[in-house]
């Protein structure tokens, strides 16, 4: 392969995870751009890139990659803003927007004949932001969407995927507005309906002010992604506004369905309903295949006493395997609670099975 030099411009979580992962491969430079200086300064004195510029068409020059990492907006308009850059060479140019449309009918009408856009999209993320929570290994066995444009050959498609092979995610090709309507059915709208269960328990706690200690395992669990950043899916939620707002009216009516059968007490339909709704989300895949990024989590029963989270801790480390999150599950004074960990790895969470039972733990993996 080629030493190549690639511009990550927008380096936060996702930019500086990208970059982290690309500089695996020793004969890539990482040039970085933000208009954060403190992200750059610390992206560098981190070694997660290897020259920083705080002038975008300068930085873009230099590039034989670019990767435009920042949020949707702001990443078609620096897609915008490279169309009257003179470049030497070909330039491939992707992104890693969560919408796919808007960026690619930007790039379509880009006159520069220098330009090559392929469109991407590493679906794993977390809830944090920032270079700081960058992480090298985030997108490994994570589904990473292209989107080919009328300009890219297979030969780039290629290219990209080469540079982006330290990654260790799976490439898949889709067109844009396949993309936006999947994403939007299983990513985004989920985003809007954690939110509003979220408002809905705010408004009940005006009159049940004990109501959060209630809030068991499966409000935690459907509500998780409620606690993402904001503006982040804001951004997305205008640029797949149409999907939206088609999703958000087939709800309002599956829920006005669910009201008749609950107000009428349709018993038999109810579990039918509730039937297929299990039976499809059991056989959703949720490790390789899966768009949702791989955890391998291992559940353990703990008791409410003092060193029980420590004593856990202290035989997976003795055994050297890394925890990538844990959380406490319905743990209530004094009686077992279950504690989830999820590891990198599925032979860590095999590992750490067998340690913690050879330890007298109760554990389950769940499938
Ligand atoms: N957070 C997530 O879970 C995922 C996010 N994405 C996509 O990745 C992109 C970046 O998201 P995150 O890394 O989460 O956001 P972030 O907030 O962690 O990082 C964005 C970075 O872009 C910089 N930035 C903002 N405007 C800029 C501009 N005009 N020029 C240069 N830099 C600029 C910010 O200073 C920041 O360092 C978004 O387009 C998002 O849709 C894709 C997959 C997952
Ligand atoms: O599964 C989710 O929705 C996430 O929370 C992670 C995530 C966020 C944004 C993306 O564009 C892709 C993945």
């Amino acid at each position: 392969m080629d030493n190549r030099k690639i511009l990550v411009a927008g380096i936060g979580l996702i930019g500086g995870s990208l970059a982290k992962a690309i500089k695996i491969n020793p004969e890539h430079t990482v040039l970085g751009y933000d208009l954060n200086e403190q992200s750059l300064d610390y992206g560098l004195k981190n070694g997660i890139i290897d020259e920083a510029y705080t002038d975008f068409k300068h930085a873009a020059q230099n590039a034989d990659i670019i990767i435009l990492a920042a949020p949707i907006t702001e990443t078609i308009e620096l897609l915008e803003m490279l169309d009257s850059i003179t470049f030497e060479r070909k330039v491939i140019v992707t992104d890693t927007a969560s919408v796919k449309n808007t960026v690619i009918e930007t790039a379509e009408k880009l006159i520069n004949q220098q330009i090559v856009f392929i469109g991407g999209h590493p679906m794993a993320g977390s809830h944090k932001r920032g270079i700081e929570a960058a992480k090298s290994h985030l997108f490994e066995n994570a589904i990473y969407v292209l989107t080919p444009t009328k300009r890219s050959t297979e030969k780039d498609v290629h290219t990209l995927k080469e540079v982006l092979t330290p990654t260790k995610s799976k490439f898949i090709v889709l067109k844009p507005e396949e993309h936006d309507e999947m994403t939007g059915v299983v990513s985004h709208f989920p985003h809007l309906i954690a939110s509003s269960l979220v408002h809905q328990a705010k408004k009940w706690q005006e009159t049940h002010a004990f109501l959060p200690k209630l809030a068991a395992g499966g409000f935690r669990d459907i509500t998780r992604i409620a606690s993402s950043n904001p503006e982040l899916w804001q951004d997305i939620f205008y640029h797949n506004r149409r999907k939206m707002s088609v999703l958000l009216q087939e709800w309002i009516e599956e829920m006005m369905h669910l009201k008749s059968l609950v107000d009428y007490n349709e018993k038999q339909e109810m579990i039918n309903y509730l039937k297929t709704a299990k039976t499809y989300r059991d056989g959703i895949p949720t490790k390789d295949g899966g768009a949702i990024p791989a955890f391998y989590d291992l559940y353990v029963d703990i008791r409410d006493q003092p060193g029980a989270l420590a004593s856990v801790f202290k035989i997976l480390a003795d055994y050297e395997i890394s925890v990538k999150n844990i959380e406490i599950l319905e743990i209530r004074e004094g009686i077992t609670g279950v504690l989830r960990l999820s590891f990198y790895t599925e032979e860590a969470q095999k590992k750490g099975k067998k340690y913690l039972e050879q330890n007298g733990y109760e554990t389950m993996i769940q499938n």
